[in-house]
């Protein structure tokens, strides 16, 4: 019986997740966390009963508290809390599919913990992959990818030869503002930038998308699992997210990984690697699909995307400023506080004034964190 813990089990990811154990009958889920929605962690746990299990709000965990009495799951609440689930005992795997950096301390404990990390939440890797990619090496733990690029990546490097791997293919659907000009964007709505053309995703990676900062964050993401510098790293827009990412190796050989935009895939392999498992769903028909698409990213237009090599190249402390930043922005977006393209604008300021720390401690980090959040608090005034 495999024995797995999930951070974030009410969102995107963490549902999915939930969903490949249902179809599998030998994963035992051991601890969940969950950051607000009570009434889903509420039903997880009487379908999964975990032993354990954390949300982020102290009130709505004395209330979930109160609701599974009847229940022998000890629920707990806040940082601790997330801790206590991501470093549970009896688990072997932590999937880590909770929204942001806040995943940094909890991911670290578990790698302490020697937990193997099936990991979603990409931004603990962006702003701490030199703190985790060393740590995970010294407790002998894999980090094995969710995110479909990194696992389509992880596929096409099986059988040993990354040695030879010259360079990553990292696709990008473009996002619902594919083909438009800077200038046509600046009136966006949070419902237009929502509009993902092809996956169900949780609303910051939705909006991360349109803006391509996802696709910055998944270049540093790939930059860590993978150990190369982000030139190595060609961003290649293939609008049907059929092709999931490439690698080119020494001899010019590329090899892809393809399929339909399903997360339940990566994340199975994930759970199982090395070993394939059947996966019920809809498979490719290239005799349907016909034709696939490649272009070149428009960088005019989706300036983060060159934003996030240039974090990705300093290094330090500067991919934190480009995620807090991002974080902080497309929380206020959202909120309807600032306009679209004042999240690209947003990031690039903060970026322009900081001073890089070059190997930043896991406290330089969080400050760093609240810097960032100060400033653009500041900036905006009331907004
Ligand atoms: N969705 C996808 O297809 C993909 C997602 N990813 C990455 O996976 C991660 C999760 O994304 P996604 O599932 O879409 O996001 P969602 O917004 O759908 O889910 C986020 C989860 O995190 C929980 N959460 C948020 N804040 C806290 C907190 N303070 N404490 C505890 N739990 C918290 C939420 O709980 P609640 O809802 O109860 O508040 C929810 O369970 C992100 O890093 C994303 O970039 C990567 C590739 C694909
Ligand atoms: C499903 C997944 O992994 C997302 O990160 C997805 O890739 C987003 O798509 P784009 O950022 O390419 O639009
Ligand atoms: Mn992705």
């Amino acid at each position: 019986m495999k024995k797995i813990a999930i951070l974030g089990s009410t969102g995107s990811i963490g549902t999915q997740t939930l969903e490949v154990v249902r179809e599998n009958r030998d994963i035992e889920v051991t601890a969940l966390a969950a950051g607000s929605n009570i009434d889903l962690l509420e039903k997880q746990i009487r379908e999964f009963s975990p032993c354990l299990a954390a949300v982020w709000e102290e009130e709505k965990a004395a209330e979930l508290k109160s609701r599974v009495r009847d229940l022998d799951t000890k629920v707990v609440s806040g940082m601790d809390g997330l801790i206590q689930v991501s470093t549970e005992e009896k688990a072997d795997i932590l999937v880590t599919a909770i929204v942001g950096m806040i995943g940094i301390r909890p991911t670290m404990e578990a790698i302490r913990a020697g937990k193997d990390i099936a990991l979603a939440n990409k931004e603990t890797l962006v702003t701490a992959g030199h703190l985790i990619m060393p740590l995970a090496k010294e407790r002998g733990v894999s980090i094995l990818p969710v995110d479909s690029e990194h696992s389509a990546i992880f596929q096409s490097l099986q059988g040993g030869q990354e040695r030879s791997l010259k360079k990553i293919l990292l696709t990008a659907s473009g996002g619902p503002f594919r083909g438009r000009k800077r200038e046509e964007l600046k009136d966006v709505q949070v419902e237009d930038a929502l509009k993902h053309p092809n996956w169900e995703m949780g609303r910051k990676i939705t909006i991360d998308s349109s803006t391509m900062v996802n696709k910055g964050l998944e270049v540093i993401e790939a930059k860590w699992l993978f150990g190369v510098d982000v030139d190595q790293i060609q961003v290649v827009v293939q609008p049907q997210s059929v092709v999931h990412s490439m690698v080119e190796y020494e001899d010019g050989a590329v090899i892809a990984q393809l399929g339909t935009p399903d997360m339940k895939l990566p994340i199975q392999y994930a759970l199982y690697y090395p070993r394939r498992r059947y996966l019920p769903g809809e498979r490719l028909d290239f005799w349907s699909i016909g034709k696939l698409d490649f272009e070149r990213p428009d960088t005019d237009t989706f300036q983060a995307l060159e934003l996030a090599y240039r974090a990705g190249r300093a290094g330090g402390s500067l991919p934190t400023v480009f995620n807090a930043a991002n974080e902080m922005a497309v929380a206020k977006f959202l909120d309807r506080k600032i306009r679209y393209l004042e999240i690209t604008d947003l990031i690039g300021e903060c970026m322009e004034r900081h001073v890089n720390i070059p190997s930043p401690s896991l406290d330089e980090i969080l400050d760093t964190e609240a810097g960032v959040y100060e400033y653009i608090n500041s900036r905006l005034g009331r907004r």
